[in-house]
């Protein structure tokens, strides 16, 4: 039961850090660092840092460490981003940043799942290890808060992972984000899908909205948007059958159509435009041959023989260094993976079956480089709302994720045994 009136102070820091919005297009980096340092200076042997990887300096990230009594061990690193997707208040029955906490125990604001939950649980955490339990780490623990992983991550955790700083880090383990779970059991993921902007442009004959003939640039649209409808059907279609899940096929998803001649009204009527275009967000699993799904793109997507083009932007890396699809082992092989489960369950915690995580997070770097990294937000029993109207996360759940946290960071922290 927790208290409205006098909550207990992770509850107010965490309302603390959702009420600054750090949602694109305008995140404000800089009162979250400040928040997050602020917080972090007042628990002890916590040290910090911040780095820029944009010559204009305003992209921050913030890097926490708290070193281990044989820092010649490699660390482990616990991250999460600084940013979220933006907020339309319109759409919430609460404002997106006030962190409202209902009188049913929910904390209502953008953030509260994807991902700032994590951010700040590691941290109460840590200061419970350090303060309640007198607890100091065999390994070292960093802490990192990256700016940007909304939009790609390219300038901040792409960038992070090639620099001096990360190197000198010498990671044995990563903890990143994951989702949350419906049911009892936390959901765990070993990998991620990788996402590809595609564009298709269609060209064609213009001509009087009363003409009746071939190839307009709508007519070579349309066909392009019905073959890659029929696409995305049969692949869910997997889905729905019990075949695959959700994560384990290509999706392909419109997201914007343009086309038309503007007018002050709205758009001319009369004229069939000679340019249209239509732009899709795929994603592929590690499982998919990224080739194969190019060659379909020229050939059936957007042929030039139908006077068609098309942009594809790969969003980050498919497979490392050596080829290999980029997956963290979640066997016996792995003997991270078995301290971490076992570390979820002494807390009372259940596992569910590793999944593939349907969307895409910076884990991807580190997995690149071949780092093992797990996806994990400990939330049960909770409805998935990340990138949602109305995300929130209930107390109680976030109170249980910190003890959930404090058992992972000790027991991984702790692990002497490295293979
Ligand atoms: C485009 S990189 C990933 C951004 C975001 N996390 C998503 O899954 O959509
Ligand atoms: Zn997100
Ligand atoms: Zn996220």
């Amino acid at each position: 039961e927790i208290h409205h009136q006098n909550p207990p102070p992770a509850i107010t820091r965490f309302q603390q850090y959702l009420q600054i919005s750090s949602a694109h297009p305008t995140p404000d980096y800089t009162s979250a660092i400040n928040f997050l340092t602020s917080f972090s200076n007042s628990i002890p042997s916590l040290q910090s840092q911040i780095l820029y990887f944009t010559p204009e300096k305003d992209k921050p990230l913030l890097l926490l460490t708290w070193p281990g009594s044989d820092p010649t061990l490699p660390s482990v690193l616990l991250n999460s981003h600084l940013d979220s997707v933006p907020a339309d208040p319109s759409k919430w029955v609460h404002p997106p940043f006030s962190a409202y906490h209902s009188s049913d125990g929910k904390i209502f604001a953008r953030g509260a799942q994807d991902d700032k939950c994590i951010g700040i649980q590691y941290l109460e955490a840590i200061k419970r290890l350090i303060e309640e339990k007198n607890f100091s780490p065999l390994r070292t623990v960093h802490i990192s808060f990256v700016p940007d992983e909304e939009i790609g991550g390219f300038d901040g955790m792409a960038k992070f992972v090639k620099s001096e700083e990360f190197k000198a880090l010498n990671l044995g383990f990563v903890l990143d984000e994951g989702q949350a779970s419906p049911g009892d059991e936390y959901r765990v993921f070993y990998a991620d899908r990788q996402p590809w902007h595609i564009v298709i442009k269609a060209v064609g004959m213009p001509g009087h909205g009363s003409r009746m003939f071939d190839n307009s640039a709508m007519e070579n649209l349309m066909k392009s948007v019905e073959v890659i409808t029929k696409f995305r059907d049969a692949e869910f279609d997997k889905v729905k059958a019990g075949l695959a899940a959700n994560s384990e096929v290509i999706s392909a998803n419109p997201v914007f159509l343009k086309a038309g001649i503007p007018s002050p009204t709205g758009f001319v009527m009369n004229v069939q435009p000679s340019e249209a275009e239509a732009g899709f967000d795929l994603r592929l699993p590690p499982t998919a041959d990224p080739d194969a799904v190019r060659r379909r793109i020229a050939e059936e997507w957007a042929p030039s023989w139908r006077n068609m083009s098309f942009e594809i932007t790969e969003k980050g890396p498919l497979r490392d260094h050596k080829g290999r699809p980029l997956l963290t082992p979640t066997n016996d092989s792995n003997s991270w993976w078995s301290v971490f489960k076992q570390a979820v369950t002494s807390a009372g915690g259940k596992l569910a079956k590793p999944e593939i995580l349907p969307s895409t997070t910076d884990a991807r770097f580190m997995r690149q480089l071949g780092i093992p990294t797990i996806g994990f937000s400990p939330m049960r029993n909770t409805p998935i709302l990340l990138h949602d109207h109305n995300e929130f996360l209930k107390d109680s759940v976030y109170l249980e994720g910190i003890k959930v946290y404090e058992s992972v960071i000790k027991s991984l922290s702790s692990f002497a045994d490295s293979s």
